[in-house]
């Protein structure tokens, strides 16, 4: 088994130090990092996150408090929140909001059915935000349903693409360290001004790093921290893992973060974070065909020209909807080569609306019919298919995001090979936008 890392402090010595501060509870957090250190990750800690979302977003310069921005019309934090959540081993999430925006938090949680949250006021800074999350979490709180963890997360509500491997990593690490936090490489050499506003001096970059969120802290440690946490820093600091260093001597463990850890601040980081979103969620198409058997048929060829042009795309036939639904696939072509209405394309809307999956993120469906002028007259189809405008009216409403597309279907080969190839385009342009300006729009490729 490995030894207590060299240089480092050890488990007695955690120990002595924790003892020193508050008796019997953290002398109990002492044995538990001695286990840590014997056994490291063989025994799991309870553990809880505390989210500060108590700020008014200043940088952002808009009116509403960034992590109450919306993202493809959801909330940043709903992200965040949904992050945290799915990731089994983190029994609570305490956020602390203001006052006032303690009811909009609470219609949040429930619209987009988020599991296990409980809401606590803010302070006037952040550090005082995360000392009542903590307040919370702390045993001796009367009529509380919370529990003390062994391990508390702290994350910034504003950073949502936080992965469980990360949390992971950081809450294993502050199991035997005590602290421990995510860190990048510094983008932009940091330099300290002189007075004057001359360069006094500047930091050599490689040696230093950005501390970015999540940070984990065992319970014990980053709440005493807390309890002796001075005013000053108390107002005016920004870094966690600094106020276990200066009040309780715990050296936090440091942990390479991915470059998605960053934290929404300007108005640009909402449009990358909506970018980024909108990326995850196009990475699979599931297909749907009314007709099984001949391949050769032109809504095979365009299934087959989807998977050409869009090779980073996993293109599934839908077969199994109910279990692609449960897959979560954001993103359904219903392609009807035997009819000119929407009879199928409802059918689908049905089942999509049934499942809600589109509680958290839009859906995009594609209605693809094929201009095969000499099968049925032109004007009775264009006729069935302006229906499209009311359907997609009434689907947004669940989120769902309903667009046509009518592929011009020539004899001559080369033409309709142009068409298919136009349509894929029209189609992975589509997804990857989810502009909802454009629903109910029959496009023609
Ligand atoms: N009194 C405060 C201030 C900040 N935060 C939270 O701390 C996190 C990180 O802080 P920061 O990015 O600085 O947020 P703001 O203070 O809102 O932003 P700004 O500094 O631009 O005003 C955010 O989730 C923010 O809501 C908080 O809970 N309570
Ligand atoms: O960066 C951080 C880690 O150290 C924190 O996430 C925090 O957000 C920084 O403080 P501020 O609220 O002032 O931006």
């Amino acid at each position: 088994m490995e030894s207590w890392p060299p240089g480092g402090s050890g488990p007695a010595e955690a120990g002595r130090r924790l003892r020193d501060l508050r008796g019997a509870d953290l002398a109990a957090s002492a044995s538990l990092l001695s286990g840590a250190g014997a056994e490291a990750g063989c025994s799991a800690p309870a553990v809880a996150a505390v989210l500060p979302a108590g700020g008014s977003g200043e940088r952002m310069g808009v009116p509403t408090p960034k992590q109450f921005c919306p993202i493809l019309e959801r909330p940043l934090i709903s992200y965040t929140l949904q992050a945290l959540e799915r990731v089994s081993w983190i029994k609570d999430i305490v956020v602390a909001v203001t006052g006032e925006n303690m009811e909009a938090m609470k219609c949040i949680i429930q619209r987009y059915q988020h599991k296990g949250i409980s809401l606590v006021e803010s302070g006037v800074t952040r550090h005082r935000s995360i000392f009542n999350g903590l307040k919370a979490l702390a045993e001796d709180q009367p009529n509380c349903r919370l529990s003390k963890p062994e391990v508390v997360i702290i994350h910034d509500a504003v950073r949502p693409f936080v992965e469980e491997d990360v949390l992971l990593k950081v809450v294993t690490a502050a199991k035997e360290h005590g602290a421990a936090g995510a860190i990048r490489p510094l983008v932009s050499t940091v330099i300290s001004p002189s007075v004057d506003g001359c360069l006094d001096h500047s930091l050599e970059r490689a040696r230093h790093r950005a501390s970015e969120m999540p940070q984990a802290f065992l319970f014990d440690v980053i709440y005493e921290a807390y309890q002796q946490c001075s005013d000053y820093d108390l107002e005016f600091g920004t870094e966690c893992l600094h106020l276990a260093l200066k009040y309780c001597h715990i050296k936090a463990k440091l942990i390479e973060g991915s470059p998605d850890l960053w934290k929404v601040t300007y108005k640009r980081d909402l449009y990358a974070a909506e970018s980024i979103i909108k990326e995850r969620i196009s990475q699979q198409i599931c297909v749907v065909m009314d007709t099984k058997e001949d391949e050769e048929h032109v809504g095979h060829r365009l299934e087959e020209m989807l998977k050409n042009e869009l090779n980073h795309v996993k293109v599934t036939s839908g077969r199994d909807l109910q279990q692609i639904i449960l897959e979560q696939c954001y993103n359904f072509v219903r392609v009807n080569v035997m009819t000119s209405d929407f009879e199928e394309t409802q059918k689908l809307l049905n089942m999509l609306e049934e499942s809600n999956l589109s509680i958290l993120y839009p859906v995009v469906v594609i209605s693809v019919q094929f201009l095969d002028y000499e099968s049925v007259p032109f004007g009775q189809k264009m006729e069935n298919l302006m229906q499209i405008r009311e359907f997609a009216k009434q689907v947004k409403k669940r989120n769902i995001l309903l667009y046509g597309l009518l592929v011009y279907y020539p004899q001559d080969e080369q033409k309709l090979q142009e068409s298919l190839r136009h349509g894929a385009t029209i189609i992975a342009a589509l997804i990857k936008e989810r502009n909802s300006g454009l629903i109910g729009q029959l496009l023609v490729a």
